[in-house]
């Protein structure tokens, strides 16, 4: 197992034009933890981990992976330290699954952009890593979304980096696949030592399988702690913008939710 990598986001600011997003974020993840980051749509979750990929640039602030500012890394060599997977992409026409999660080898591809010897292996094990490996010859246009979900997190697993940054890991999936992928998720941290954060909208996903919840709202972190502190009536009032009640699971002890309804919300 290689040495988990940290993240620390100091001061972010961002925003699209006409649009602020990110209004002075601190975060850091410590080597190795697993976060999940919860919110309301609209509330710059993705945006915060597009920054933490280095697919976007703060406009104040900074974003550092082990130490090294991404600002200074090359696209490539910020893609051997972190993968993202986005929240959608669209099918590729005619592309198999295998030949999708090979894409997820291009940071490690030598100069000329030949595969290094060795990639067939890490493809392999994400493939399985998923469970995806009979699929591997079908055409990803022809998988519903939830397969087509897991092959995406095949070709994030491909990528072999140390940070792991999901976005709605969960989407498109049925109950069973989605227990699937949170506890592949859990083991593959665990076995690999990687640094995970994911955007989760269901709480009790997050409370369940992640041992931090941070919370933004209006473009900064309001609530951040272990999910047995942070779930409570106030965290779904004042950022989820629900009312209801929380409890414990009576084998577990994590928080669970029973939402009952929606709060007026501005966005
Ligand atoms: N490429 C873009 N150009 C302009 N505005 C954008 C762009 N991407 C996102 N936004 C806006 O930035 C804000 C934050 O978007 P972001 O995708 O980070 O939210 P989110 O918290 O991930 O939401 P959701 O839960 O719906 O996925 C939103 O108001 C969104 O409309």
């Amino acid at each position: 197992m290689t040495e988990p990598l940290g993240i620390r986001v100091e001061g972010v600011h961002f925003g699209y034009p006409a649009r602020p997003v990110l209004r002075g974020v601190d975060l850091t993840v410590a080597p190795g933890q697993l976060t999940a980051l919860v919110g309301l749509n609209g509330c710059g979750k993705s945006t915060l981990l597009r920054l933490a990929a280095g697919l976007l640039r703060p406009e104040r602030g900074r974003v550092l992976l082990g130490g090294d500012d991404l600002a200074r890394l090359s696209r490539r060599a910020a893609a051997r330290r972190v993968a993202l997977l986005h929240q959608s992409s669209p099918a590729v026409p005619g592309m198999t699954v295998r030949h999708l999660v090979r894409q997820g080898r291009y940071a490690a591809r030598g100069p000329l952009g030949m595969l290094r010897e060795g990639d067939d292996p890490v493809v392999r094990r994400a493939l399985r890593d998923v469970g995806v490996e009979d699929w591997a010859e079908r055409d990803v246009d022809a998988l519903s979304g939830g397969e087509r979900q897991r092959v995406r997190l095949a070709m994030a697993l491909a990528q072999d980096t140390r940070v792991l940054l999901l976005d709605e890991p969960t989407t498109y999936l049925d109950l069973h696949h989605q227990l699937d992928v949170l506890q592949t998720v859990v083991r593959l941290r665990e076995e690999r030592g990687l640094t995970v954060v994911m955007v989760l909208h269901d709480l009790a996903h997050a409370a369940r399988f992640a041992e931090r919840i941070v919370a933004l709202r209006d473009g900064r972190v309001v609530a951040d702690g272990a999910p047995r502190q942070v779930v409570t009536p106030g965290l779904l009032a004042d950022v989820l913008r629900v009312a209801g009640r929380v409890g414990r699971d009576p084998e577990g002890g994590w928080p669970v939710c029973y939402p009952d309804h929606p709060l007026p919300t501005r966005i």
